[in-house]
């Protein structure tokens, strides 16, 4: 049975309908990503379902019906803004947490230390806030997401303002938070939900256009798009390499080559070989486009 059923999520301000008609189903242990451009109503789902605001219509359904009428203390949540009291220390501000959430004192310090342990704060656990960089302090807020045993992690943009250390030390963290918990979070970042979710929703304009596993988005779409550069005369590697379009199409961009690729391991191997065959220096092999980044493109246009 699924850890949590969204059915038919409605929410107005006044006039205006944020969210439309929004359905999905959250398995147990699944880390799913939910996507969308700005203003489509990422944040206004996740507070729906972390029971901040109610739905204008439809309901939110946890496994087992007990679960559903209150189950806000089922749920650990990380704002996409967090705020934290600067002046505590780490440790503090967990145990703080620990009993706002009505843990007993001892058992909010026992699971404050676990979690300082687990989000890798332990050493600086005397420190004040105010010294955390900004990965130190989202790494934070997602143990005070945990200080309660939540059954779902919701965590709103948990890496998007981040630089690249702090990005790397919360997606390193959600792929050991994932091995044992259920994880929804938002972001607009495509590399981070391929990096670390099983699954992705799709949200524009309020509604959920694309859903999924990633494993069926991947062969379903299909696509990737490739970007080589050499440092030969572009005319004639464009000529060669038309010679072998049939596992690519090709489009030059200046003096660089663009590859829409569905076989990506196939047309690999058969580039690199007449690379290697014809002794061309390539000073370029990326993939600028992968399958998510096309699937959002085409969806969010429509
Ligand atoms: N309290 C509110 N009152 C009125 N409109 C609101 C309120 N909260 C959100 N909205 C509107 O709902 C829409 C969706 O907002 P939401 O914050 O859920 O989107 P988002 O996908 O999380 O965006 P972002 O990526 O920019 O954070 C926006 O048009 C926003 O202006």
């Amino acid at each position: 049975m699924a850890l949590l059923q969204a059915n038919h999520l409605t929410k107005k301000y006044k006039d205006h309908q944020v969210i439309s008609d929004v359905s999905f189903t959250l398995e147990h242990g699944r880390c799913v990503a939910l996507l969308g451009p700005n203003g489509s109503g990422k944040t206004t789902t996740l507070r729906m379902l972390a029971g901040f605001i109610k739905p204008t219509e439809g309901d939110i359904q946890f496994e087992d019906e007990s679960l559903s009428k209150d189950f806000r203390q089922h749920v650990g949540y990380l704002p996409q803004f967090p705020v934290f009291h600067d002046w505590m220390t780490g440790k503090e501000f967990l145990i703080y947490a620990g009993r706002l959430s009505h843990l007993p004192k001892k058992i909010a310090k026992e699971r404050a230390d676990e979690l300082l342990e687990l989000v890798n704060l332990k050493e600086v656990r005397k420190l004040r806030i105010s010294k955390y960089s900004g990965g130190m302090k989202q790494r934070l807020g997602i143990a005070q997401a945990l200080i309660h045993s939540p059954k779902l992690i919701i965590l709103d943009e948990p890496a998007s303002a981040l630089d690249p250390i702090g990005r790397r030390e919360v997606l390193n963290l959600m792929r050991e938070l994932k091995k044992d918990a259920t994880i929804l979070f938002s972001t607009h970042i495509l590399n981070d939900a391929e990096e670390v979710s099983d699954e992705i929703l799709l949200l524009n304009n309020g509604n959920v256009i694309e859903q999924g596993s990633m494993h069926e988005i991947e062969t379903v779409q299909n696509t990737v798009t490739l970007k080589l550069s050499f440092s030969d005369e572009p005319k004639f590697i464009e000529e060669r390499l038309k010679e072998i379009e049939s596992v690519f199409k090709i489009h030059r961009v200046e003096d660089d080559f663009l590859l829409t690729v569905h076989d990506l391991k196939t047309a690999r191997k058969q580039l690199l070989e007449v690379v290697y065959h014809e002794d061309w220096q390539l000073t370029k092999f990326e993939v600028a486009k992968t399958s998510l980044e096309d699937l959002f493109m085409k969806a969010v246009k429509n």
